[in-house]
C-alpha cells in the first residue's frame, strides 16, 4: 500500500501518479496521449483527482486506456488523511446558490447553471463554437418568427400530445442526445431518462452517456419508449454491435449524428480549461503550445470518415427497419436527400458548437417549406437548437417540424437532478398550452404555416452580424 505523502512525490512530468477512487495510477507515460491534453492531467500529479475523473468519464475508462502494470495498488488511509484533506474540484455542484424554487423559466434554469456549477462545468455545457454566433442566432431566429394568432376560437381544453415515429409521446418536444450530462449532475443521463418517463416525453439517448446502454435502459419507467443516438465509430464493428445491442434493449429508434466529422472549435470550454491549468513558466515550451487546438472537455473516439449519403444510409437500414433519422442537416437540399433515402431530417446544427456561422434549424425549416415543402409530407422533421420557449415549440410544429429538441434547456436543469428536469418539462408543457390556447388552436394538428411569420428571418440575421 501507498501513503499519499510518497503519491505526492511524483508530481511532474517525468513521474507522474494520480490517485482515482483511492487507487495509485502511474500515468506517466499517458500524460502525453490524454485525449483532455495534458495539462488537467499534470494539476492532478501527485493527487487525488476522483471529483474531477468522475463526472466526465465512464467507470471502464482506466481499464480501456492503462495497462494492469499502471495500477500501483491502493493509497493507505492515514489517521491524518480524512477526506478532507483530498484536493476536490468537483464540477457538481459545490454551494448551491440559486434554489430551484426560484426557477419560473428555461433561461432561470441556464442562469442558476451558471451560478451553481464551477466555471469549467458550466462552460462545457455553454459553448459554442468560436464566436458563438450561430448558437445566439440559433436562439434569437426562433424569436424573430412571429405568431398569428386567430381570436373567437372556442378553446375548451388543449391537447398537446404527439406522435413521432409512430409512438405517442404527451407532448411534442425531446430531451436531446447530450454527452457529458454528468457534468452537469452526477446522475447524468439517467436522471433526464428518468424525468422523461416520469412525464411521459421522449428522450432521445446519447451513445456518448456516461452510463453505457443498459443502464440507460434499466432507467426506464415500464412502457418508456426511448430512442437511440448514435456516431459512427472510426471502427463501424463497434457501432454495428451497439445498435444491435440497443435494439435487443427495447429502443425505437435511431439517429444518426453526421455534423461532427470534425471536433468544432469551442473557445468557451478551452478557455475555462486553461484557467484550472496550472501553468509552469516554461517559456521553452510556449512556441509548441497549441492548446487552441483542444477538443472538447468531453471526448469521444473519432467517427468513420468515409461515409457518404448512400453507403451511410444503406448500412444503417442493414442494421434495422426501425425508424433513422439523420441528425445535423443543414440546408434543404440535405432534408431533400434525406426524403430520397428513406429516412428522417433531424435539422440541427449541433447547438451551434460545430461550425460557427451555420444556419439554425429554424433557418432551414424555413426554406425547406419554401423550396421543398413534399419534405413534410413524406418525413418526420426534427428540429433542434435554440429552444428555449412553448412558443419556439409552437412556431416549429406551425412550419412543419414533428418533434423539436432541447440539449442544453435540459443539461441546465439538471443542476437539480431528476426534480430539475421535471420542472422544466412541466414549464415548457404549459408554456406550449398557453401560447396555442392564445393562439386559437387546441390540438397540434391545427397547426399549419398560417400561424407563423418568417418574414423578418433574414433581416434579422443580417441586423444581428453587422
Ligand atoms: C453538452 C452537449 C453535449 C452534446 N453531445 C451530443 C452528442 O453526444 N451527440 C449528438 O448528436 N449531439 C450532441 N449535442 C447536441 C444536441 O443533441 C443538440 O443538437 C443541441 O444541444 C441542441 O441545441 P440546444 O442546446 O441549443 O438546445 C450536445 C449538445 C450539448 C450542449
Amino acid at each position: 500500500m501507498l501513503t499519499r505523502s510518497e503519491v505526492k512525490k511524483h508530481s511532474n512530468r517525468k513521474s507522474c501518479w494520480v490517485i482515482i477512487n483511492n487507487t495509485v495510477y502511474d500515468i506517466t507515460d499517458f500524460v502525453d496521449s490524454h485525449p483532455g491534453g495534458s495539462g488537467i492531467l499534470l494539476k492532478y500529479a501527485g493527487r487525488d483527482a476522483t471529483e474531477a475523473f468522475k463526472p466526465l468519464h465512464r467507470a471502464d475508462t482506466l481499464e480501456k486506456y492503462l495497462t494492469a502494470d499502471q495500477n500501483l495498488g491502493h493509497v493507505l488511509i492515514e489517521d491524518h488523511d480524512t477526506s478532507k484533506n483530498i484536493e476536490s474540484t468537483s464540477p457538481t455542484i459545490t454551494s448551491k446558490k440559486v434554489k430551484l424554487s426560484s426557477t419560473i423559466s428555461i433561461a432561470d434554469f441556464e442562469y442558476a447553471a451558471s451560478q451553481n456549477l464551477p466555471l469549467s462545468s458550466f462552460a462545457f455545457l455553454k459553448t459554442g463554437a468560436e464566436d458563438e454566433y450561430a448558437v445566439n442566432w440559433n436562439r434569437n431566429s426562433w424569436k424573430v418568427i412571429r405568431l398569428r394568432p386567430r381570436v373567437l376560437r372556442p378553446i375548451d381544453r388543449i391537447d398537446i400530445s404527439h406522435t413521432i415515429f409512430g409512438n405517442k409521446f404527451s407532448a411534442p418536444f425531446f430531451i436531446c442526445p447530450a454527452g457529458g450530462a454528468k457534468v452537469a449532475n452526477p446522475g447524468g443521463d439517467v436522471c433526464l431518462t428518468k424525468a422523461a418517463g416520469k412525464h411521459d416525453i421522449l428522450h432521445w439517448v446519447c451513445n456518448n452517456a456516461g452510463f453505457n446502454v443498459e443502464e440507460m435502459a434499466n432507467a426506464r419507467v415500464p412502457e418508456q419508449t426511448t430512442y437511440w443516438q448514435i456516431y459512427a465509430m472510426a471502427d463501424l464493428a463497434i457501432t454495428e454491435r451497439e445498435v444491435k445491442h440497443a435494439i435487443s434493449l427495447g429502443y425505437k429508434g435511431f439517429a444518426l449524428t453526421v455534423d461532427a466529422i470534425w471536433a468544432g472549435k469551442r473557445e468557451r470550454d478551452v478557455r475555462a480549461g486553461l484557467s484550472e491549468t496550472e501553468v509552469d513558466g516554461n517559456d521553452e515550451e510556449e512556441d509548441e503550445d497549441d492548446d487552441f487546438s483542444k477538443g472538447p472537455s468531453v471526448k469521444r473516439p473519432p467517427v468513420y470518415p468515409h461515409f457518404n449519403w448512400s453507403a451511410a444510409v444503406k448500412w444503417l437500414q442493414g442494421l434495422t427497419d426501425l425508424p433513422i433519422a439523420i441528425k445535423g442537416i443543414q440546408c434543404w437540399e440535405d432534408a431533400a436527400l434525406c426524403m430520397h433515402y428513406g429516412v428522417h431530417p433531424w435539422l440541427s446544427n449541433h447547438g451551434g458548437r460545430q461550425l460557427d456561422g451555420a444556419p439554425s434549424a429554424a433557418d432551414t425549416l424555413v426554406s425547406i417549406r419554401k423550396n421543398c415543402p413534399e419534405v413534410f409530407d413524406r418525413c418526420e422533421v426534427i428540429v433542434d437548437g435554440g429552444i428555449t420557449r412553448g412558443s419556439d415549440i409552437v412556431k416549429a410544429i406551425a412550419f412543419g417540424a414533428r418533434a423539436v429538441g432541447l440539449g442544453r434547456g435540459f443539461l441546465f436543469s439538471l443542476v437539480f437532478g431528476e426534480r430539475g428536469v421535471s420542472k422544466a418539462i412541466r414549464m415548457l408543457k404549459h408554456e406550449i398550452e398557453t401560447t396555442m390556447a392564445l393562439l386559437g388552436v387546441s390540438s397540434l394538428d391545427q397547426l399549419n404555416p398560417s400561424y407563423v411569420d418568417a418574414s423578418s428571418l433574414d433581416y434579422a440575421f443580417a441586423r444581428a452580424h453587422l
